[in-house]
């Protein structure tokens, strides 16, 4: 029977990619509840006639993401901008720690360079994400700068694009592939507050092979089934300090002989990094209903 990729799914139905064409397609009796075909799903199908199929089988997953709800993501695209909005890396770093819990790998992508001082590009806070490991391309929707970079790096990949409202996800999808319309863009500013976040995800093709998923629901990040153990290593250039803490639970907070502390007061981790990571403890211990910091 055909495989193929459900680039779409909802309400009982799916689309589902094959060779280039598009089959709704109803799943299986097994496969109807909620949450068991995704888009991204590499799946089983047998076709029917008229261009419909039934979904048989979905293969084992690579990646799962609950918000949005992906299948197989490789990757995160995570906008923010220099300017109109200036970056907001608190809300930055809470995205990485969501995508890095999922396992998934990141792209920091720094838009609206025509914006921003000469040399913005090697500001402290970028070198800081490069140092932890993090990808970081510098970008303009508007002169095209850090385009064809882009480009390369969501090629053959399904990617994720998350970041800021306003920040330019849709007009830099739009830079890569000219008529890929990303849908977030598509709410006026005055709507905003009365936002609804539930869309499906759909799947949009790139030219040279590669998806990008327009995907809704990440504005309302609750750092939800990261428990406070976790939370450490999902900030990259914390992991490489923890071993030398004197003890096996540390949080980094008030322990003595606390490695990570003293790389924050040497320099090697940065101050703001730091802050937000106890902001997120704290967030963690209240849901958690346990001491406080
Ligand atoms: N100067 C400049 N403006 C840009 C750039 N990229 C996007 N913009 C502008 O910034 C505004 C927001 O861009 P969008 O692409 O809609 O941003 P978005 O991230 O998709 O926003 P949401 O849909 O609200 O999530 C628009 O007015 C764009 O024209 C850029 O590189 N430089
Ligand atoms: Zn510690």
């Amino acid at each position: 029977m055909p495989e193929g990729l459900v680039i779409k799914a909802y309400g009982g139905f799916c689309f589902v990619w094959m060779e280039g064409k598009v089959e709704k397609c109803t799943l299986r009796g097994k496969l109807r509840t909620r949450g068991r075909v995704l888009a991204g799903d590499e799946v089983v199908v047998r076709s029917l006639s008229g261009g419909r199929g039934v979904v048989e089988e979905v293969k084992p997953r690579r990646s799962e993401m609950v918000r949005p709800p992906v299948a197989n993501a490789d990757q995160a695209l995570v906008v923010v901008s220099f300017r109109e909005p200036s970056p907001a890396l608190n809300l930055l770093d809470r995205i990485l720690v969501h995508c890095e819990a999922a396992g998934i790998r990141i792209v920091i992508c720094v838009n609206k360079l025509d914006l921003a001082a000469p040399g913005a590009e090697n500001e402290a806070w970028i070198e800081t994400y490069r140092d932890a490991g993090y990808p970081t391309l510098v970008t303009s929707a508007v002169t095209g700068e850090g385009v064809a970079a882009l480009r390369e790096a969501l090629a053959r990949r399904i990617t994720v694009v998350a970041g800021p409202s306003g920040s330019g996800k849709s007009s830099l999808i739009n830079a890569v592939q000219p008529g890929l319309n990303l849908r977030t863009g598509e709410i006026s500013p005055k709507l905003q507050r009365g936002r609804h976040v539930t869309r499906h995800v759909e799947l949009l093709a790139l030219e040279g092979g590669g998806w990008v998923a327009d995907a809704p629901g990440f504005s309302v990040l609750r750092l939800e089934g990261i428990d406070r153990a976790e939370l450490a290593g999902l900030f990259p250039e914390f992991g490489r300090h923890t071993d030398g803490c004197r003890f096996a639970d540390c949080v980094h907070y008030r322990e003595p002989d606390c490695a990570v502390r003293r790389a924050v007061a040497g320099g090697a981790v940065a101050r703001f990094r730091y802050a937000h990571y106890l902001g997120f403890l704290r967030e963690i211990l209240a849901r958690e209903g346990k001491n406080k910091l």
